[in-house]
């Protein structure tokens, strides 16, 4: 049987919606939001209302009746700890996400999301597939050096997974048969080893660990922050924006667009091109780094993410790490595509389904 997908992908200021008949995409729609719009929201479950507003006029003008879709499926958001797979939306799932007990982050929508149109299609399964949080990582990754402070897996789980997939299938192999380091360049960055099928270590997304991005910082040194934050200077909010949100190529050049600051650089801009090699350097860095954590074993390096578009970004990456492994690059993301075959896999039972508990 050919199932309809119903994915639905909220990120901070856009929702991207995608209806799929298999794996093929019938409509796939990146819904933006207006950020004035969503400042009046004092919560990411606040913009429950709004968001399914959004996805339900995106069904209504294309003629898409919630009856005739099978399954739906959300990008997971900031739970607890749990390995990559697919998982049916529970109550628990959904308590944690609505009291952001492991954190805010728009994904945590998508679950929700998913699950109330598939209560209003009349009772039809809700999903979520490799969620940010899934965590594989082996024991000796965990140790930051700060025993209540522990390196933690959050990570853009779903693309990575996605795309180390696509790579195998492309070369005939299976995915826990290669050893991979995933590179996802976006407006965050997130590098992840994965060995044989398992990310066994990868720096954490939201917590001011690995390269900077175009708005988060990365790592930056230790006593120094510990200082700013007790300067007296700043709120709690104010230095953890400077971490995640307006840290990076923002915080350096007064945007994360990286197609503006490739312009900059153009116009000749030494300031605009030192720092944007800053971050191609860092990230080469750490890709030697997961290279390293596969024991010098990698079959390949895969470049992905919005980011990988810049033949700019990737040649200067490229520069540094092309004599560890071969090189693929696979710009933009996949994360629709990924939640609609997870969910036939689940559908068709090839794959198991876990229980968020
Ligand atoms: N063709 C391009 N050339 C250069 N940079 C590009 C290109 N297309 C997109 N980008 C840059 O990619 C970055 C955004 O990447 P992406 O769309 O993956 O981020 P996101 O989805 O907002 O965040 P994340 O990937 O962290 O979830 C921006 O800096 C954007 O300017
Ligand atoms: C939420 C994990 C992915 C990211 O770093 O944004």
């Amino acid at each position: 049987m050919t199932y309809k997908i119903l994915t639905i992908n909220p990120g901070s200021t856009s929702t991207k919606v995608g209806l799929f008949e298999g794996s093929n995409p019938i409509k796939v729609e990146n819904l933006k939001h207006d950020s004035n719009e969503l400042l009046q929201f004092n919560s990411v479950y606040e913009q429950f209302p709004f968001r399914k507003k959004a996805i339900m006029d995106f069904l209504n003008t294309n003629g898409i009746e919630l009856k005739e879709i099978d399954a739906f499926a959300g990008r997971g958001g900031l739970l607890k700890p749990i390995p990559g797979g697919v998982y049916r939306v529970n109550t628990l799932m959904k308590r944690h996400l609505k009291y952001a007990k492991f954190g805010e982050h728009a994904s945590n929508l998508g679950a929700i999301l998913a699950d109330e149109l598939a209560k209003e299609a009349g009772d039809k399964p809700a999903f979520i597939v490799d969620p940010p949080v899934v965590d594989e990582m082996i024991e000796e990754a965990r140790y930051s050096g700060m025993p209540e402070n522990p390196r933690k897996s959050v990570f853009h789980a779903l693309n990575q997974k996605a795309v180390a997939r696509r790579y195998a299938d492309s070369i005939g192999k299976k995915y826990n048969e290669l050893n991979l380091v995933v590179a996802h360049l976006g407006g965050g960055i997130t590098i992840g080893a994965h060995r044989k099928g398992r990310v066994i270590d990868v720096n954490d997304g939201l917590s001011g660990d690995g390269p900077f991005s175009p708005e988060r910082s990365g790592g930056v040194p230790t006593l120094k922050l510990i200082e700013l934050c007790y300067s007296g200077k700043y709120e709690p909010e104010t230095m953890k924006r400077k971490a995640v949100g307006k840290g990076g190529l923002v915080a350096y050049l007064k945007t994360s667009d990286a197609i503006k600051i490739e312009e900059m650089i153009k116009q000749g801009d030494k300031k605009a091109e030192t720092v944007y090699r800053a971050m191609a350097y860092q990230v080469a860095k750490e890709i030697g780094a997961y290279h390293v954590a596969l024991s010098c074993e990698t079959d390949a390096i895969i470049i992905t993410g919005g980011l990988a578009h810049s033949e700019m970004l990737v040649s200067w990456i490229k520069e540094r790490v092309e004599s560890l492994a071969k090189i693929v690059v696979f710009p933009g993301e996949d994360e629709l595509l990924a939640l609609a075959e997870g969910s036939i896999k689940a559908l068709n039972g090839e794959i198991e389904i876990m229980e968020y508990e």
